[in-house]
């Protein structure tokens, strides 16, 4: 039987939540902390447990199918790869840091300096585009020590909350780029792989979809029905049901999770009472 290969980081930022997607499309998998290979127990697919930094390699020599990935370890060594679906997690930047006492105002200042990074193809490609001569030193990890320990004037890594940062006496000062984990795929997959794909795929879309939306009940006076579904931007039209109490409905719908935040307040004016908002496990258009 045909199964699709999918590389999932071996250990790290992104293993535990790329587990989760698959688990929450129905998918189960050991996680690799014993094998470096596990098999769906329910869906054609086999999970490889692999370093980032290999795994666009991988991808064009065909060893793998698809992948989950950082935005960044794409655009450091896999430009040439689709990306197919953006997944919403890890999020960060990658980002140029100084010593909190330099004085910068402009990408110029550092223009002979010593530059510290993981990301070389990434860091010079930028500089070059700013047209700055720069000296490029290639660090695998702890990149924000070099500045405190005389090995760099400047840092080119990955920024979340700022606290690394922070904790190393640096500021940032340039964004290069911004991520979150996506799916992307070898460049020739077969038919019966894409088919196999096409289908993960359209899970994978039910799950994000359901993450980003909130199942909202509220009940209301039945003249006001017309204005609190004029405030609620649903999914279609929203479900309007009698209460016991006369004179009373229950309004349902679907919306975006931080729409409805945007609208609260005058749900509330508007005098709907007792709201409720639920998660959804899975939605299907
Ligand atoms: N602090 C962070 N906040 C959010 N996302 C992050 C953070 N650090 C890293 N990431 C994302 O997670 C990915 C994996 O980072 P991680 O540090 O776990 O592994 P790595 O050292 O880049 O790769 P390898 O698997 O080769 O060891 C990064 O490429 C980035 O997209
Ligand atoms: O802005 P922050 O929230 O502090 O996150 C940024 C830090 O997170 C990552 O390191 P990680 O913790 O993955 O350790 P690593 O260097 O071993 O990869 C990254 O390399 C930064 O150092
Ligand atoms: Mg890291």
């Amino acid at each position: 039987m045909t199964k699709l290969k999918v590389a999932i980081q071996k250990s790290g930022r992104l293993n535990e939540d790329s587990l989760k997607i698959l688990k929450d499309c129905g998918i189960s998998v050991d996680n690799g902390r014993e094998q470096l290979k596990a098999s769906a127990r329910n869906f054609p697919l086999e999970v490889l447990y692999l370093r980032n930094g290999d795994i666009p390699q991988y991808l064009r020599d065909g060893v793998v199918d698809i992948a989950i990935l950082g935005e960044n370890t794409l655009i450091e060594k896999g430009q040439d790869l689709e990306i197919i679906e953006k997944l919403g997690f890890s999020k960060c930047r990658v980002s140029i840091a100084v010593p909190k006492g330099v004085d910068y105002t402009d990408i110029k200042d550092l223009a002979g300096k010593r530059v510290a990074t993981s990301y070389p193809n990434t860091v010079k490609g930028y500089f070059d585009n700013k047209g700055v001569d720069i000296d490029l030193h290639i660090i695998n990890g702890s990149v924000e020590i070099a500045p405190n320990i005389g090995l760099a004037d400047a840092v080119c890594d990955i920024v979340s909350s700022g606290s690394t940062l922070f904790k190393n006496n640096l500021k940032e000062v340039e964004v290069m780029l911004k991520s979150e984990a996506v799916i992307t795929k070898a460049p020739d997959l077969s038919s019966e792989k894409q088919a196999i794909l096409d289908k993960l795929q359209f899970r994978i879309k039910s799950v994000l979809r359901a993450r980003e939306s909130r199942y909202v009940l509220l009940n209301a006076p039945n003249e006001k029905i017309d204005e609190i579904i004029s405030l609620l931007p649903g999914m279609k039209s929203p479900t309007v049901l009698p209460l016991a109490e006369e004179g009373w409905s229950s309004i349902h719908s679907v919306m975006n999770k931080d729409k409805f935040w945007e609208i609260i307040d005058e749900l509330k004016e508007v005098g709907a009472e007792g709201i409720l908002v639920c998660p959804i496990e899975k939605m299907v258009l």
